[in-house]
């Protein structure tokens, strides 16, 4: 039993799980995104250089990663402050910011938005993907890894005081290097030790969710305490997807705000599927990049609650439901043993 027991850890300090309300596990408020720059396609490379005009916009969200100025999300932190005042206009209460060490995570930042916008943020503590590990993070051992883990979330992350909620997102690919075992299995510790929330990025093979619960669980991780993020983007078959449900983690889909909403001459495309996990799955639209700001014509923190809950409702998910998804399992997540 800590100070942490039964409590859920802002930037701004300790509350209590029931003050969180609906609950994005996992956007990004500032970042860089630059370690995974994409070239454009031949003979867009003007078009690259020059995108945020009206008639670029089609291609940016088509080209994402293939334009250095989209992923400068730090750059818009005024931005960001409208967003999450809409945000809490539009029903939001908490976002669970993911950025890591090695895609320049700014805790002064999410403090200082905290505090002018009224939303709860939760900070991530940890590594992203292997491609953004130092050389001095490559040689660490596991123990000194989880020290530091620990570190960010008992004491604050990056020189401040301002402490990690929650580790990760955790990021991995595939296969999933020696650094990033290492990381995972430090995270694992780290969870042992702290009773915490833990969320990961996956590496984009269907088998890749599995194997990092593997590793986790070896090392003494609790899974039932864990988000899978990103499974609409690794995981496409249905009976794989009820496999790796089985294993206990929390299911979690961040692609909203990309899908095809409103394809006109099929309302069902996008039909969302519970089956019998609803006490398992979260959401969230993992913004990572400029264009999905409602500044430059993107949809924005608010567009689940908006756009996204009354289809839900629309489709015959019930309004309690609704309430587990977006308010209950992100507080059973968040809150600390
Ligand atoms: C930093 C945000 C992030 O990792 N999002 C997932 C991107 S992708 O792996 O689906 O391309």
């Amino acid at each position: 039993m800590s100070e942490l027991t039964g409590k859920v850890q802002t930037v701004l300090g300790l509350v209590d799980p029931d003050q969180l309300g609906h609950t994005m596990t996992h956007e990004h408020l500032t970042m860089s995104f630059e370690c995974c720059y994409f070239p454009p396609p031949p003979g867009d490379e003007t078009v690259a250089e020059n995108p945020f005009q009206m008639q670029h916009m089609h291609w940016l969200r088509q080209n994402p990663y293939s334009c250095h100025e989209n992923l400068l999300l730090q750059q818009e932190t005024g931005a960001v402050r409208d967003e999450l005042l809409a945000y809490r206009k539009a029903g939001g209460g908490t976002i669970v910011e993911n950025t890591t060490t090695g895609i320049d995570r700014d805790l002064p930042t999410l403090r200082q938005l905290a505090k002018d916008t009224g939303v709860h943020i939760i900070a991530g503590a940890g590594y992203y993907v292997d491609c953004t590990h130092t050389e001095a993070t490559k040689k660490m051992s596991v123990e000194k890894l989880t020290d530091i883990i620990v570190s960010e979330v008992l004491h604050g992350a990056d020189g401040t005081d301002i402490r990690c909620g929650v580790i990760g997102e955790i990021g991995t690919g595939w296969p999933i290097t020696e650094s990033e075992k290492k990381v995972l299995r430090a995270t694992a510790h780290a969870q042992a030790q702290l009773g915490c929330p833990v969320i990961i990025h996956p590496g984009r093979n269907p088998a890749a969710p599995a194997e990092v619960v593997r590793i986790l669980q070896e090392a003494g991780g609790d899974i039932s305490k864990t988000v899978m993020s990103h499974l609409d983007r690794t995981i496409f078959d249905e009976g794989e997807l009820l496999e790796f449900a089985k294993l206990g983690s929390y299911l979690e889909y961040d692609l909203f705000g990309t899908e095809m909403l409103n394809y006109p001459y099929n309302l069902e495309v996008d039909m969302v599927k519970l089956e019998g996990y609803e006490d398992k799955i979260v959401v969230a639209h993992d913004i990572h990049t400029k264009n999905r700001l409602t500044k430059y014509g993107g949809h924005g923190y608010s567009h689940i609650l908006k756009n996204i809950v009354p289809k839900m409702l629309m489709r015959g998910i019930s309004q309690h439901q609704v309430d587990k998804i977006l308010i209950n399992n992100p507080k059973h997540w968040l809150t600390f043993n």
